[in-house]
């Protein structure tokens, strides 16, 4: 699913304006009836007050459309005007009108007046700031937000928490809504998906507002959103007489003396995901340990007992996935900086291989085309330097990416692949598998990818999805806590077969049931 900028957005909506010959007011009313019809769905005439606070822009102009399709339907609405600034746009002050059609007007909240009463039971509906948030807004409106954050009610944001840029995160991390379900224009935002933003909102739907689908199809998005829809289209299938030479020959370096098990899980992922042959290349005190523990596996060891103090092998690897549980022993930094020199197999740098890079930065000259490196938070900070915020991060990420032409996954909630300008955002995975070895498994996965004839960020995008996947199906009957890395292992071929289960109908939401009709005395006579 493409993700689009702020930019994007209005260019979309002038785009369906022009070409479609209509008025921008005409498009609002249809984004606020698609509103409307969420909630009378879900709420079929029930009384609930609902407070709608309705900022002096286009966010606030569709929630004044909202409020007076709601108080047309009967429902107990309030509407209140945010008055954060003088500058109203014309299609706010045209729904303004309107609705002053019905007997009670929106309420006008300026700096210093009451906030309204509401209770837990009632909803409030955020329409203060969409996406044309784009400076810090004014104590009054901070300490209102904090009012309807603390009122504990049900909170639906429109288009966006209001408080949330679209390009940087918050100055005031209290001064953002706290949304319980986000309607979002056709498409999520990027702040909805990152570590320091997406804190904001639990569930999101994206509604269609009637943007110009052809336009929107035929832009090129820097940020996508990757589920199940997009995975399809990689994924290679098997052809019948295949010989596992053609699913390649992966090499896993790593291990060190009571760290052999990283090696384990990641050589056992890379078979699960497909590779045709692995070795592990390890410090002797992995051999027994890992000819036992996983007889597919082949070995080769490093002459030193307990660390890597060479790298050298008489096989030809396709792929090799490198520093997990590698250790940073002085004899190993040297042993990796020689086998940068000369390796020309992608690499998959994980770990303690990616410590050392970060330590001595101009082996990164030396890593090899088509490598993926895969840092959690903190290694990523080691690399590229601190941020500011999450978008900083990412545009630190993308230069990083675009220097040392390399591949990088940045581990987290929502795990983002970054290659040079693109930046791919996974939708599967989940809390549980912040757990040791996880990261290992994900290298192990990377590298049979690759091995098997993936380009690398092919092979980074669909491994990212199916460890989540692989992940979020380990759940059912684990829970959390319990779910531990060899649990992902073993779910990863139940993640390539649900690639191919067909998506459960959306459930549409039941229209109002009508009565049961009598059965007929005959019907049941023929039951019988
Ligand atoms: N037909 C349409 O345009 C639709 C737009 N929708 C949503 O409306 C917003 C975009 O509207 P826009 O007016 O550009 O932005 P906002 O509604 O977010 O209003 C912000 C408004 O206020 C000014 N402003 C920004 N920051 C501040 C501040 N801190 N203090 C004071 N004033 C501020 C800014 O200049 C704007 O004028 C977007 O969410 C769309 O999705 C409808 O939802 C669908 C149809
Ligand atoms: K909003």
């Amino acid at each position: 699913m493409k993700i689009y900028s702020a930019d994007q957005i209005y260019q979309a909506i002038n785009t369906t304006i022009e070409k479609n010959k209509i008025s921008s007011n005409e498009l609002m009313e249809f984004a606020g009836i698609q509103i409307f019809n969420w909630f009378h769905t879900r709420m079929q005439g029930a009384q609930v007050p609902i407070h709608i606070y309705c900022g002096i822009g286009n966010n606030g102009g569709s929630g004044l459309v909202l409020g007076r399709q709601l108080l047309q339907h009967g429902y107990n609405v309030h509407t209140y005007v945010v008055n954060f600034s003088d500058k109203r746009t014309k299609d706010f002050l045209i729904n303004y009108d309107r609705i002053k059609e019905f007997k009670v007007w929106p309420r006008l909240l300026s700096s210093g007046e009451e906030f309204p009463e509401m209770n837990k039971e009632d909803i409030i509906v955020d329409a203060i700031f969409g996406i044309g948030l784009n400076r810090e807004t004014s104590d009054w409106v901070k300490n209102l937000i904090k009012y309807i954050n603390a009122s504990d009610a049900y909170t639906v944001s429109i288009d966006v928490p209001s408080g949330l840029y679209p390009n940087h995160a918050p100055e005031d991390k209290e001064a953002v809504i706290e949304s319980n379900f986000t309607l979002t224009g056709q498409a999520p935002k990027l702040s909805f998906f990152l570590p320091e933003t997406g804190i904001y909102m639990q569930q999101w739907e994206a509604l269609n507002f009637g943007f110009d689908q052809e336009y929107l199809q035929s832009i090129e998005t820097e940020v996508e959103l990757i589920d199940k829809l997009e995975i399809l289209p990689l994924y290679v299938p098997r052809e019948k007489y295949a010989h596992k030479g053609i699913y390649g020959h992966s090499l896993i370096v790593g291990g060190s003396y009571g760290k052999i098990g990283a090696v384990t899980l990641a050589s056992s992922a890379c078979l699960r995901v497909g590779t045709g042959l692995i070795t592990a290349y390890i410090p002797k005190c992995g051999y027994i340990i890992l000819q036992t523990s996983l007889p597919e596996a082949m070995v080769i060891c490093d002459e030193d007992e307990k660390n890597i103090t060479k790298i050298q092998y008489d096989i030809e690897p396709k792929a090799i996935g490198i520093g997990i549980g590698l250790g940073t022993d002085a004899a190993t930094v040297k042993a990796l900086k020689a086998f940068l020199k000369t390796n020309k197999a992608p690499l998959v740098i994980d770990a303690d291989a990616l410590n050392i890079l970060a330590v001595n930065k101009t082996l990164l000259k030396s890593v090899s085309k088509g490598s993926i490196l895969t840092p959690h938070p903190k290694e990523l900070e080691r690399l590229i330097g601190k941020w500011t915020d999450d978008f900083d991060k990412l545009e630190k990420t993308k230069a990083f990416s675009k220097k040392y032409n390399v591949v990088v996954i940045i581990k987290g909630a929502h795990t983002i692949t970054c290659y040079a300008d693109k930046l791919y955002i996974n939708n599967t995975g989940n809390p549980g598998m912040a757990t040791a070895g996880s990261g290992d498994v994900l290298t192990g996965m990377l590298t049979g990818l690759i091995s098997q004839g993936y380009d690398s960020v092919t092979a980074a995008i669909l491994g990212v999805y199916l460890h989540g996947k692989a992940g979020d199906i380990a759940l059912t009957g684990l829970g959390y806590q319990a779910l531990i890395a060899s649990d992902i292992v073993e779910h990863i071929g139940d993640a390539y077969l649900d690639l191919f289960k067909k998506p459960e109908e959306p459930k549409e939401a039941e229209a109002p049931k009508e009565e049961p009709k009598k059965r007929k005395a005959t019907q049941v006579r023929r039951k019988r």
